[in-house]
């Protein structure tokens, strides 16, 4: 039986019941313990009526089969994916609808790009050249790129793309700072060989988050600035991560969790370490910035970094509806949430790949799961759910992950995007003719339409503004969306396919 959720109250009450008679706890509490017990109870009562509160009866979500979804799936949904203060969020979210958001039009903001593909002063080797070419693909393949980059992937890219949207010499980066500062980043992201939050994982969300600017064509709304905080900020947005939760470091009372009184602990510390790493003079790139410019840029780092907290993706999700349900001629946006979406989007984006790299990145968040569930059995803390390896169905939670995390969040997301580049290219074609006598020489990153959304080799070298303008014109969103839908849908056939034998497998 499907669950309306949010409406269905019998359903509600039956998904309660089902969470109670769970035995695996919610919160890592010591085992055997009466209180405890009561107080996980009433943790995972909060919990689930938290998520329940959270998806409103106009959800995507609500079509989906809640109650077919395994319970500790379920689980980890709702410990992962929602906070406390999200529901009093949610509750106040009828009121806050009707708050009708102020006038941002878009600006069209002529972005030009360098040809270079080696910044002075750092010589690509010949593979690392030939793999970054695909740096504009939606499916790039980041691990060929670390491995003929001999694990220096997170370097290579900075550098490309801190060249090709002309950062270093707006922002007088230092290139002996670039360097050393990179170096330092990926020995720090590769500290405790995490299989998953490791340097390569900050190269593809880096690189995502370059591949949704260039083919939705949003880059053109946002400022310098705003481009290298992106690129800036999803570089170092897991910095030396220990392959363990926030769950997991507040459960183990660590130091962490102590300094950051439990709240977005990790994110708290990746934003933390690099500003203190940035403290010496050699790995100081932000020291060309203005007093402004660096503050600028601080406060938008530190806003996207704390909102990879999945524990705001709802929150994300809540913020896009009420931008796109508002029915207000002009909206005002807020760039540093949308900032924060894209760069969450990117965090998540590798179910929306093509298979070949779901798959890989699938395995490695996987291991890391089961590496802190045997570290929870081995300190005799509950094992936090999905992370035991002898119970978890990886298939059945994936399509769950899929289901109600990653497609729903997509198409709001992507739904956004358009809306504000819509205005872009109204705006574009209006100053079309005012501009086109205006010849300067502008190099922009472009698509070839009859492309598909695979990407171009695509550095587009014009002479007026006008070009500029066609190629945003030219854009085509819904392809885009369309696109990355597909390979959900396709990945999630295929972790059927792969359920499918599993359970042939123990019927035989
Ligand atoms: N169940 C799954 N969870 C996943 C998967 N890939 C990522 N994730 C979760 O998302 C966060 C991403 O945030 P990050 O800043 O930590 O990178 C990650 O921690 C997981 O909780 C997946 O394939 N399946
Ligand atoms: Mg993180
Ligand atoms: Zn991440």
């Amino acid at each position: 039986m499907s669950l309306q959720l949010g409406i269905g109250e019998t359903n509600v009450c039956k998904r309660l019941k089902q969470l109670h008679l769970k035995n695996a706890c919610a919160r890592c509490v010591p085992r055997n313990s009466a209180k405890s017990k009561t107080s996980m109870q009433r943790n995972k009562k909060k919990l689930s009526s938290n998520i329940l509160c959270l998806l409103n009866s106009e959800d995507e979500m609500s079509k989906i089969q809640w109650d077919s979804m395994p319970v500790d799936v379920q689980e980890w949904l709702t410990i992962t994916f929602t906070s406390q203060q999200e529901a009093h969020k949610a509750e106040d979210a009828a009121s806050v609808r009707t708050v009708a958001y102020a006038v941002q039009t878009g600006v069209f903001v002529e972005r030009k790009f360098h040809t270079a593909t080696s910044p002075v002063g750092l010589a690509y080797p010949l593979e690392v050249t030939e793999a970054l070419k695909e740096v504009d693909k939606w499916g790039f393949d980041v691990f060929a790129l670390n491995e003929v980059s001999q694990g220096h992937s997170l370097k290579y890219l900075m550098c490309e793309l801190l060249s090709k949207y002309n950062l270093l010499s707006q922002f007088k980066i230092p290139i002996a700072c670039l360097i050393s500062f990179t170096s330092a980043l990926e020995a720090g992201y590769n500290k405790y060989q995490n299989t998953y939050h490791n340097s390569v994982h900050a190269t593809d969300v880096t690189q995502t988050v370059h591949t949704i600017l260039l083919h939705t064509g949003i880059m053109h709304w946002f400022t310098d600035l705003e481009i290298l905080a992106f690129i800036f900020g999803t570089s170092i947005h897991d910095y030396d991560h220990p392959g363990t939760t926030n769950h997991f470091h507040v459960a183990t009372r660590s130091e962490t969790a102590i300094l950051y009184n439990d709240k977005s602990v990790l994110e708290n510390h990746h934003v933390s370490a690099v500003y203190h790493l940035m403290q010496s003079d050699e790995m100081n790139i932000l020291v060309n910035l203005t007093a402004e410019e660096w503050r600028e840029l601080r406060h938008l780092v530190i806003e996207m970094i704390l909102a990879t907290d999945m524990t705001q993706h709802f929150h994300h999700m809540n913020c896009m509806k009420r931008i796109l349900q508002n029915e207000q001629q002009v909206k005002r946006i807020h760039k540093d949430k949308v900032m924060a979406m894209i760069v969450h989007a990117a965090d998540i984006s590798h179910p929306a790949k093509p298979w070949h790299l779901h798959q890989k990145w699938s395995e490695a968040v996987m291991e890391e799961f089961f590496n802190q569930g045997d570290k929870e059995a081995a300190l005799g803390l509950p094992i936090s759910s999905l992370c035991d390896r002898k119970t978890i169905n990886i298939a059945e939670s994936q399509i769950g992950f899929l289901d109600i995390i990653i497609k729903p969040f997509f198409v709001l997301l992507l739904e956004l995007i358009e809306e504000i580049v819509a205005p872009l290219i109204k705006e574009a074609s209006k100053s079309k003719c005012a501009s086109s006598s205006k010849q300067q020489r502008t190099i922009i990153y472009g698509m070839e339409h009859s492309e598909e959304f695979t990407g171009t080799n695509s550095l587009y070298s014009v002479h007026n503004v006008t070009k500029a303008m066609e190629l945003l014109s030219a854009l085509d969103i819904s392809r885009f969306k369309e696109h990355l839908l597909m390979f959900i849908q396709e990945n999630k056939e295929k972790w059927k396919e792969i359920q499918e034998k599993n359970s042939e497998g123990m019927q035989k």
